[in-house]
């Protein structure tokens, strides 16, 4: 799993109780795991469909610095399933897990559309990456 996102934990981003409020984690997760979707899929047009279980496994504070990792763990007919960890990147202590995200690839009239994908890729829409 890759941890592309890091978040520095800020005031506005606490709870009454001063540590990190659990609906901010999960906009930001929401946010890192559609974009993950647009560009597996090569399609800017998907939307989140289903999130499992989501465990709150430990707290952050303000100052602390966090990074998230979503990984392609299924690529079904229209829709494609991943799993997402967030830890805190000093002591690698997990904050959260979700087993299953599921994100679904739609058409221009937001009907879903076979995808075509089995396998996690590096290119979007065609462009590869290059590594410039
Ligand atoms: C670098 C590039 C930058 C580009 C930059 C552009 C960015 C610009 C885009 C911004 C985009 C933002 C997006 C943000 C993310 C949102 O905030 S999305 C908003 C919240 N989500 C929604 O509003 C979705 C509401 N739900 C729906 O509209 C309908 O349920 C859907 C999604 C059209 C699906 O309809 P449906 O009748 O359930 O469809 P159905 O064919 O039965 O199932 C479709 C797939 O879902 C699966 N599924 C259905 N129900 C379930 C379930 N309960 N559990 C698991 N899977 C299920 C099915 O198995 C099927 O998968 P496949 O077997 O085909 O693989």
């Amino acid at each position: 799993m890759n941890f592309h996102t890091r978040k520095w934990i800020k005031p506005e981003d606490l709870n009454p109780n001063g540590s990190l409020f659990g609906g901010t984690l999960l906009r930001w997760i929401d946010e890192e795991a559609v974009i993950y979707a647009i560009v597996q899929l090569g399609n800017p047009k998907v939307v989140t469909k289903y999130i499992s279980e989501i465990n709150f496994v430990s707290s952050a504070q303000q100052g602390d610095i966090i990074e998230m990792g979503i990984e392609a763990t299924h690529f079904g007919r229209t829709s494609i399933t991943m799993r997402c960890e967030v830890r805190n990147k000093i002591t690698r202590k997990t904050i959260l897990s979700i087993d299953k995200l599921v994100f679904v690839n739609l058409d221009e009239n937001g009907i879903p559309v076979p995808h075509h994908k089995t396998e996690i890729t590096y290119a979007y829409m065609g462009i590869e990456k290059t590594g410039k």
